[in-house]
């Protein structure tokens, strides 16, 4: 993936997140600098000089380490088609280490000192984060990292020092200090850059599996940055127990995302659907209620129990039956600006259970069912509200007798659907979805007035958010 030519044509999901939302995770951006500071390693500076009345000098400096770090402020900007510009102002450090130096002095005299160090800095950083596509995965280069010095300042503890290691300090130590500074730091920070990428890339492949159900996030090309947003595009394919199934789908374009909001989702219908199928061939899409479950659902809608038809199907006890609802078919999903619409077929069993024999089927039916969704996200949970629906009846079959007319039962069956079948098949799914999004750690996100809007043939997903600190504490415990 991602190799060679653009292919839009691949795209089921698009992410684009906005200059609002830079500007709220750029808040933690001096706390990755912190630790990419800590983590550096500063290897010794050793040399030799030869200095006026001395002779040859050897120094070294050993065990160089961060005693203090403040970091003051920093922005982030998007450089259309370039980069995300990183500015980071008046990082001060202070070093410690020992300084060893050594020289022959007279004939007989070898000096031979060891003296502790203070080197305190303040310096200004600057990354261009270059966004790649490496192997279907983001990629974030930062190698365009540069360190620019305000001060350098050495400070020798113990009694006061020659004053030619002044001069040798601020002649050559700093600038090989400078040096190891910026390629230790900047190594750091593309170290962390990386790590981040793959956190977020496994963090969100894990999101959008569930058991055998996955979907392929590679990306399909590079992400692409402008003035105001940042987006990637992934293939939104459907794995299911390893088989992958594919489509064609060219239909994003840009214009179809704004950049008000600080976070977009683009999901093609197809996505949508090909999601259905799996939940279907994973035999998720059936649920089984009581007879009395079924009775009390009845009595709630205002339905008469006693009437003949029921008590010939469950002949007279609602108690010892069960009702099993299920999808006869993978449902379609299409969307449009009304709503998302899924088609579907519907088979509904009325068993009776008898006691240690197998439970026989009293009736059965079938009914073609069209519903027009319309879905929320309000207090971590979802809401579906049916703005519309179709049912074309299909079949039914009893197993005995009924004197009710085949008239009146199909009236009664449709009824029976619209009253109860629709509204219990949407009132299932709400949570077991939201208890789905939670598994995955969707309520630990701080989402503010999200929307979710559909238009011909894709829906979006739109919402400002707080900084994920626990996705930060994660990551961070994640690096050492
Ligand atoms: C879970 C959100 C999501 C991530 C996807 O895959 C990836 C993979 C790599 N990077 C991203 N980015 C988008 C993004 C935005 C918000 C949150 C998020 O994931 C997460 F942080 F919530 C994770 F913990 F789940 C990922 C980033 C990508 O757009 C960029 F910026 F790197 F180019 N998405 C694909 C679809 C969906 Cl719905």
């Amino acid at each position: 993936a991602c190799k060679g030519r653009s292919s839009f044509s691949q795209t089921g999901i698009v992410c684009r997140i906005t200059r609002p939302a830079i500007l709220v995770l750029n808040q933690e951006t001096t706390k990755l600098i912190q630790k990419a500071f800590q983590r550096a390693t500063y290897p010794d500076i050793k040399g030799e000089r030869v200095i006026l009345f001395l002779g040859k000098v050897n120094y070294g400096l050993y065990n160089i380490q961060i005693s203090n770090l403040s970091i003051s402020s920093s922005q982030a900007e998007l450089k259309k088609d370039k980069s995300i510009n990183i500015a980071i102002q008046n990082v001060s450090v202070i070093f410690k280490g020992t300084l060893q130096y050594e020289y022959k002095g007279g004939w007989l005299l070898a000096v031979h000192q060891s003296v502790d160090f203070e080197i305190g800095t303040s310096l200004d950083l600057q990354i261009n984060t270059q966004l790649a596509c490496d192997g279907g995965r983001v990629q974030a280069d930062t190698s365009d990292c540069f360190l620019s010095f305000h001060k350098l300042h050495l400070n020798l503890h113990g009694e006061k020092q020659p004053g030619w290691i002044e001069q040798l300090f601020t002649d050559f130590i700093s600038f090989t200090l400078k040096l190891i500074l910026k390629g230790q730091v900047c190594k750091e920070i593309s170290v962390l850059a990386n790590i981040m990428a793959t956190f977020v890339q496994d963090k969100a492949a894990n999101f959008l599996t569930d058991g055998d159900i996955s979907v392929d996030i590679s990306l399909t090309r590079p992400p692409v940055i402008k003035d105001s947003y940042l987006e990637s595009h992934h293939k939104g394919f459907l794995t299911y127990k390893n088989q992958s199934s594919g489509f064609q789908d060219s239909s994003y374009t840009p214009n179809m995302l704004g950049d008000s909001r600080m976070l977009y989702f683009w999901f093609s219908e197809k996505v949508l659907s090909s999601l259905a199928k799996a939940a279907f061939l994973d035999k998720r899409l059936m649920l089984t209620l009581t007879g009395n479950e079924f009775k009390a659902l009845l009595e709630n809608k205002g339905l008469d129990t006693t009437q003949d038809i029921l008590q010939e199907i469950f002949q007279g006890s609602f108690r010892d039956s069960q009702v099993v609802v299920r999808s006869l078919v993978a449902p379609v999903i299409t969307c449009k600006p009304e709503g998302t619409i899924v088609k579907s077929s519907v088979g509904v069993e009325i068993q009776l259970l008898h006691p240690d024999q197998a439970s026989t089927v009293a009736f059965s039916f079938e009914e073609d069912v069209v519903t027009v969704i319309q879905a929320s996200y309000e207090e971590k949970k979802l809401i579906l509200d049916l703005s519309d629906f179709q049912i074309q009846h299909k079949s039914s079959r009893s197993f005995s007798t009924l004197s009710t007319s085949q008239e009146s039962i199909q009236d009664f069956l449709k009824t029976l659907t619209i009253m109860v079948g629709i509204p219990v098949i949407i009132s299932w799914l709400e949570p077991a979805l939201t208890t789905l999004l939670n598994s995955k750690g969707l309520d630990l996100f701080d989402i503010i007035n999200p929307e979710i809007i559909t238009k011909e043939g894709y829906l979006v997903l739109q919402m400002d958010f707080g900084f994920p600190q626990h996705l930060l504490e994660d990551f961070l415990q994640t690096i050492i």
